[in-house]
């Protein structure tokens, strides 16, 4: 470098010393000229520099930056000094072994050099006679006479000088290594460990007394000092794992002569800042990730910092204060808006909430102000802002929707009404009509009432009907399955809870019994309930209150209970699982639903409403259900009571392709049972060999017969007692059927055997007429249709 040949400070020009001892600088060279600069500067109260090549100069009495100069024999060192004043100002610059030039160690020179150059010699030359050369050309001449000579020590004092200068050298290298916060390990050229520092002791987890003198390959895990050595290439940078430590590594080979003496290694432990890395880059992606977020919501986002200054805003906030982010950043709350909740919030280290303020535009907006608390102190406040129109629609959209589930409710109800309350349930046998006659009184009064009966019988169903048919009809409906919610929940969905009352109760929740209020509350499934929750159900029975979970607050409700269950409660509270005052409480108007293999006589009418539902809800033109297929589903079991009867139906209808339901339409275990006689289209379609069970029979498209053939006796003895409709209507069924099928007075009339005036005649009487498309209606359809229904 050009520049380092003309320094830019103030030396003496420069001489050059051609260095001829057959080693070049090596130690002892070294330190003789140290001792020699030392001397020199004292005597001519100069600074002596040293520049190899094009490296800075450095001072001549730094023993080891001199050994580290390399010098080789031949080479070249130029010598320069600085000047007095420059020298007094800047002090003359120390050796790194502490040495001064100030001739500590060289007396004798000391006193020589006062002799040589008189006191107060001045590198100026302001007071030195004319034709005196400069003290610092002196001291420059003499150190590269030094430097060319062969470096013979004669003389035992200076010998004794140089042992010292080692010795400290030495002293202070060790110092340096024990001091030095990275690690440093060297090795010989036989990768003998010969330095290994505190430091490496430490990140190494090695002992010193383990590793020195050993070969470092076999003393140091992962060593490869053997490597750099070997190959004389330095590795620079590595990172390595040792242990649990992340560490960098440089490794040199010592050179000297051209020859590789060994290897040097210099290495950090980064684990630290590697952890600190990841969590800086974790930190970075959290920044990215909560950044997007605020940017992209719609509600406004100011911060503020401690002075109250604003230091962010999101673009909602811009958008509804209606200014530029640069130009509401900076801004001071309580300059701007000196009562603002921003402002509140700082001054107090409270949440400010609800705040109403005006914004530019007439804009009205609501603020929530919280103050961020770090270690007890505000240190800023975040506020977030809505327009009141926003808030204003929200609440206008929730009115709409609030009005129109009223509408809906309330068409729902009636809906449902003029159909019956119990409408929906159908069965015309005793039992049934026992059970619905008792629901029906129930409903009436607000007694509580308790519906067993085997799952699938129809319990919910006449719930439903005795809230509908009840003088609750315009309240709630609520249904709670005790089964099915766990029981540490159980309490909080009856009864509520209050913000906060236990983990994960993030907002206040109102309890189905709240929710119940001048309404009913369907408790299905009670045997499930466990005998803790008993209790508490029972007091709340008792004293018509209930307070929420973690809520100091009572309230009365007014709620009709209705429980159900499908378990031998009595047997329940024989063996204490079931409380008996509850048991008491509960059952105060039972209502048993039979099995339907205890009503089989209702199968039929069951069979023709799914079939009819189905058909609707599928879009397929079902005509009705064979006889040997009806007599199957006569005999079954039906463990599952309805719900089976209707699934079955469902898929029945779903997975058959034509208008007639037939054995083999059903799943195996049923086809297996019931009329032996494969269904064929006459034998459904041939009215006269079909026994109508019901008057409904052809009351929709749906017809159900079962032939009288059949097989099974309990199927065959449940059709010979299933109810006689009269002569008149058998008569009104066939011609309406013949009418629907064949379309036509003439077609029915050839079906039948009759002759086209009769047909006609009768319809005429049964008011048998079309009554769209191809639809023949009787008169008295509709009123048969409601016998079925009860
Ligand atoms: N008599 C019936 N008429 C019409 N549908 C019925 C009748 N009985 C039951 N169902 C139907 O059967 C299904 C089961 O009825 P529901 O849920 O009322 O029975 P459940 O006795 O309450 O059963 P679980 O004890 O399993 O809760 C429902 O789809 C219901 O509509």
């Amino acid at each position: 470098m050009t520049s380092l040949t003309k320094p830019h400070y103030s030396l003496t020009n420069e001489t050059k010393a051609i260095i001829r001892h057959e080693k070049g600088l090596h130690a002892r060279v070294a330190a003789m000229i140290v001792q020699k600069s030392s001397e020199l500067q004292s005597r001519h109260q100069v600074a002596l520099y040293l520049r190899h090549r094009d490296r800075p100069p450095i001072p001549a009495t730094t023993l080891l930056q001199l050994i580290a100069l390399a010098v080789q024999p031949g080479d070249a060192l130029w010598v320069s000094a600085r000047a007095p004043e420059v020298a007094k100002e800047e002090r003359i610059p120390p050796s790194v072994d502490g040495r001064c030039g100030d001739g500590s160690r060289g007396e004798g020179t000391t006193k020589n050099a006062a002799v040589t150059n008189g006191a107060g010699a001045s590198g100026s030359g302001r007071d030195r006679p004319a034709g005196d050369a400069a003290p610092a050309d002196l001291a420059v001449k003499e150190l590269v006479r030094f430097l060319e000579s062969d470096f013979a020590v004669s003389d035992d004092q200076i010998q004794h000088q140089i042992d010292n200068l080692l010795q400290d050298s030495a002293l202070t290298a060790g110092q340096v290594f024990s001091s030095m916060a990275d690690g440093l390990i060297v090795t010989d050229a036989q990768d003998v460990v010969t330095v290994f520092n505190p430091a490496a002791e430490r990140i190494m987890g090695l002992r010193a007394g383990d590793v020195l003198g050993r070969k470092a390959v076999d003393a140091i895990p992962g060593s490869r000092m053997h490597i750099v050595s070997g190959t004389g290439q330095p590795e620079l940078g590595r990172r390595q794992v040792i242990g649990g430590a992340v560490i960098l590594t440089n490794r040199t080979p010592i050179v000297d002569d051209g020859q590789i003496k060994g290897a040097v290694a210099v290495f950090e432990d980064i684990s630290a800042l590697e952890k600190v890395t990841h969590e800086l880059q974790d930190v970075k992606e959290l920044k990215e990730r909560l950044q997007l977020i605020l940017e992209s919501v719609q509600d406004g986002i100011c911060v503020v910092d401690r002075e109250g200054r604003v230091s962010y805003v999101n673009p909602a906030y811009a958008r509804i204060v209606n200014g530029r982010r640069d130009d509401l950043i900076g801004q001071d709350v309580r300059v701007i808006s000196p009562k603002g909740a921003r402002r509140q919030a700082l001054d107090t280290g409270r949440p400010v909430l609800g705040h109403v303020a005006q914004k530019t535009g007439e804009m009205t907006v609501v603020a929530d102000a919280y103050p961020i608390i770090v270690d007890g102190a505000v240190t800023g406040v975040v506020s977030i802002v809505k327009t009141l129109t926003d808030a204003q629609s929200l609440a206008e959209k929730l009115n709409r929707m609030a009005a129109r589930a009223e509408y809906l409710e309330a068409e729902l109800r009636r809906t449902k009404k003029s159909a019956g309350a119990f409408a929906r349930f159908i069965g015309q046998s005793g039992k049934v009509r026992d059970a619905l006659a008792m629901a029906e009184k129930a409903a009436e009064g607000p007694s509580t009432v308790l519906i067993r009966g085997e799952s699938g019988t129809g319990k919910e169903l006449v719930a439903e009907g005795i809230h509908e048919s009840g003088p609750r009809a315009k309240g709630p409906y609520i249904r709670v399955n005790c089964a099915a919610i766990p029981e540490t929940l159980l309490e909080s969905e009856l009864f509520g809870h209050e913000k906060g009352a236990f983990t994960g109760a993030i907002k206040r929740k109102l309890g189905k019994f709240e929710l119940a209020h001048r309404g009913t509350l369907f408790l299905d499934e009670i045997g499930e309930m466990d005998k803790g929750m008993q209790a508490k159900l029972l007091r709340v029975l008792q004293q018509k209150e209930v307070s929420r979970v973690g809520g100091e607050e009572t309230f009365k409700v007014d709620v009709k209970i209705i429980a159900a269950t499908n378990q031998d409660l009595e047997k329940l509270v024989a063996e204490g699982r079931f409380r008996e005052d509850l048991y008491y409480r509960l059952n105060v108007i039972p209502i048993l639903l039979p099995p339907l293999r205890e009503r089989r006589e209702d199968i039929p009418l069951l069979v023709e409403h799914f079939l009819e539902a189905a058909g609707r809800e599928q879009g397929k033109a079902i005509l009705g259900l064979g006889s040997d297929a009806l007599a199957a589903l006569m005999t079954y079991a039906w463990p599952g009571n309805v719900r089976e009867l209707a699934n079955l139906i469902e898929r029945v209808v779903t997975l058959s392709d034509g208008p007639w339901i037939t054995r083999a339409d059903l799943p195996t275990y049923l086809q297996e049972r019931g009329g032996e006689e494969e269904p064929t289209a006459t034998s459904v379609s041939t009215v006269e060999s079909a026994l109508p069970l019901h008057s409904g029979a052809l009351t929709g498209e749906a017809v159900t017969v079962a032939k009288g053939k059949v097989t099974d006796g309990e199927a065959e003895g449940e059709a010979i007692h299933a109810p006689l409709l009269t002569w008149e209507e058998y008569e009104q069924q066939i011609i309406t059927l013949a009418l629907r099928r064949h379309g036509s007075y003439n077609a029915a009339a050839k079906a039948l055997g009759l002759t086209h005036k009769t047909v006609a005649a009768k319809a005429r009487k049964f008011g048998i007429e079309k009554s769209g498309g191809d639809r023949w209606i009787g008169e008295k359809e509709e009123g048969m249709g409601k016998s079925i229904n009860g």
